[in-house]
């Protein structure tokens, strides 16, 4: 019985299946992402991966989130598949394309990989928001009985859309409970990311994420670029940020010359292994199907 392969990769714990496609088709579907992602009865994800053949650069990269939905960035997994496309053609340099554009990663020493993730995005319509608002710090507020109040998010869209609170101590809110009902507030019609961020001094924050689509994770790149976006626009950041996630810290900068948004961190392969090709036509049967919870 032989399968389809995949990589096994994290980068702070944020973690992810790759599937390369450039020699063997696999269509995903939300279903088989789901499937995948399942941690007790598929591989576990916080996103999947798609590698594809790209005429002019080294892959073509698309992101899925553990619900099944696409994203256009994430910032950890583009490092992941930078560092094992690098190791594959030995090289310190490789252009992805993903759908928010060209992104350049360089080998940064270390384990390291800088990853240029263009320009935020920062028009209200741009996000995107349901209603035209200033993005330094929308017109939104929740004040949970049992913990400080949460208002004037800062916005910002990396390729995918972000909402980042300025906190005084990120310890004391229930993300787990705030975020599902912030990801998911009307003024988001694509959803978003929810971030909650304190700062320890201009140049280091505290960041926890709550992330569209996969929940609270132990790292998430591009909600590190848009938080620094969003402090350095609020006058509370500096250009260049250590960002303190639960997973390790991650250097940002926003350079200043170009507005180009730079993140470096580690990456790691964990395993490489193969879906059985019983249980992947098992789970695709039972996607058409349309079997508990599988509906493509
Ligand atoms: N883990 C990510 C972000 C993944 C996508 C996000 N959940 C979304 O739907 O926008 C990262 O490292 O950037």
């Amino acid at each position: 019985m032989t399968g389809l392969g995949f990589v096994k990769a994290h980068g702070l714990g944020n973690d992810f299946v790759v599937i390369d496609r450039r020699e063997t088709p696999c269509p995903v579907t939300p279903a088989l992402a789901r499937a995948i992602a399942d941690r007790h009865r598929g591989v576990g994800f916080d996103q999947l991966i798609t590698v594809d053949r790209h005429p002019q650069v080294a892959a073509t990269v698309t992101f899925w989130n553990s619900d099944g939905s696409e994203s256009g960035a994430c910032g950890n997994g583009t490092r992941c598949v930078a560092g094992l496309l690098m190791t594959e053609l030995e090289t310190d340099a490789v252009t992805l394309k993903t759908e928010r554009g060209l992104l350049v990663c360089r080998d940064a020493g270390e384990g390291q990989i800088t990853v240029d993730m263009l320009e935020p995005r920062l028009e209200w319509d741009q996000i995107p928001l349901a209603e035209r608002m200033d993005t330094r710090g929308i017109d939104l507020k929740l004040g949970p009985i049992d913990a400080p109040t949460l208002h004037s998010p800062g916005c910002v869209n990396m390729g995918n859309p972000h909402a980042v609170f300025f906190v005084d101590d990120v310890a004391a809110h229930d993300i787990a409970r705030a975020g599902p009902f912030l990801e998911n507030h009307f003024l988001f019609p694509e959803r978003a990311n929810i971030g909650f961020a304190q700062v320890r001094d201009p140049g280091r924050i505290r960041l926890r994420v709550w992330e569209r689509g996969a929940g609270l994770t132990l790292a998430c790149g591009s909600g590190a670029c848009a938080a620094v976006v969003a402090g350095v626009r609020k006058q509370l950041l500096d250009r260049t940020v250590e960002v303190e996630v639960d997973g390790g810290t991650l250097t940002v900068t926003w350079r200043e010359s170009d507005g180009h948004v730079l993140m470096t961190g580690p990456w790691s392969r964990v395993f490489d292994a193969e879906f059985d090709a019983d249980w992947l036509a098992a789970v695709r049967a039972e996607a058409e199907a349309g079997g508990p919870g599988q509906a493509a």
